[in-house]
């Protein structure tokens, strides 16, 4: 007979869902070179060169080169002056052949943040960033004209899952502006009952427990144990947290905000890190310069 212990999530393979979007945002841009001979462009913005950021970075060149997204690379030094990265972002907005433009996360601390996301055009913030995208996405009834890539992607897996969102308890612990915040209004755009938990939360686990739904969005490895998933639920981990692994060349290894071994004896569904939302966030970003390219061809 069956005990609980057999029982064994199905695990999610984000990275074959991702592929499979970009073979069809592929075909899409094949057609739109042919028919309107116009070539998505997505501008990436650097500042500095935090490691991470550039691996980030050669990972989204590589999948806009497979899908024949024509990427424009900018690297600007730490200390570039404010003012000097507002007229980039200012002669990317006029810039024609492209469509999309991200300008990478965190920047330095002497830069405004909120001041070079608000620069950027409407029409080009592949990323929804925009204060104003933003806004939208948290009024009933409106749309902002991107959604953010990785809440977009988390919405994704769930839907090529067979997952449904409607009237289900969504948990999404975290709150930040690139993924809690965005994706708990995303889900409450789907009619999913929305219970956001933070740092500040009070026994975060007794509202996990009852979810159908979790997005894992807190930044912290493995902080949610198997004991506090619901049985059947499906469990969409955002975390990706590098942590010492001697017996690794790299010396690290990239883990998730849940324990995924627990986990997997409880959830219905879960993603592994790497492998699950990650791929996702870049897919989307190809999806969304695409839309952006779509739009001024009036397609
Ligand atoms: N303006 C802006 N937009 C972003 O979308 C943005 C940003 N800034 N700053 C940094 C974060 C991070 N981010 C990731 C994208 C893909 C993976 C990804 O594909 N990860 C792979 C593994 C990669 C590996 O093995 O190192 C995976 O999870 O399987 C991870 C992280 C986008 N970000």
């Amino acid at each position: 007979m069956a005990t609980p212990s057999d029982h064994h999530a199905t695990v999610i393979d984000g990275k074959a869902i991702a592929q499979t979007i970009r073979s069809e945002i592929a075909l899409e841009v094949a057609t739109l070179s042919e028919k309107y001979s116009k070539v998505p462009g997505l501008a990436v913005v650097i500042v500095g060169c935090r490691k991470d950021s550039q691996s980030y970075v050669n990972m989204k060149r590589k999948a806009c080169a497979e899908v024949g997204i024509k990427s424009f690379d900018i690297n600007l030094p730490e200390d570039v002056p404010e003012v000097e990265l507002i007229a980039k972002v200012d002669e990317l907005n006029a810039n024609p052949e492209v469509h999309g433009i991200l300008v990478q996360l965190p920047l330095p601390k002497h830069i405004n943040e909120e001041k070079i996301l608000s620069q950027i055009s409407l029409e080009k913030d592949v990323d929804g960033f925009h204060p104003l995208n933003i806004g939208k996405l948290a009024m009933k009834g409106r749309d902002p004209l991107f959604l953010p890539c990785t809440p977009k992607g988390c919405l994704e897996l769930l839907s090529r899952s067979g997952i449904s969102i409607k009237g289900k308890k969504a948990v999404v612990v975290g709150r930040s502006n690139i993924v809690g915040l965005p994706v708990s209004l995303l889900l409450l755009k789907a009619d999913a009952t929305v219970t956001v938990v933070h740092s500040r939360t009070q026994d975060p686990e007794s509202y996990i427990r009852e979810a159908d739904i979790v997005i894992a969005a807190a930044g912290q490895p493995m902080m949610i144990k198997g004991s506090w998933i619901k049985p059947g639920a499906a469990v969409i981990d955002v975390g990706t947290n590098a942590v010492n692994d001697p017996s690794r060349k790299s010396g690290y290894r990239l883990v998730g905000d849940v324990d995924f071994q627990e986990a997997c004896k409880v959830a219905g569904w879960i993603t592994p890190v790497p492998g699950g939302v990650g791929p996702l966030t870049v897919a989307m970003l190809l999806q969304n310069t695409l839309e952006g390219a779509k739009r001024v061809i009036g397609q």
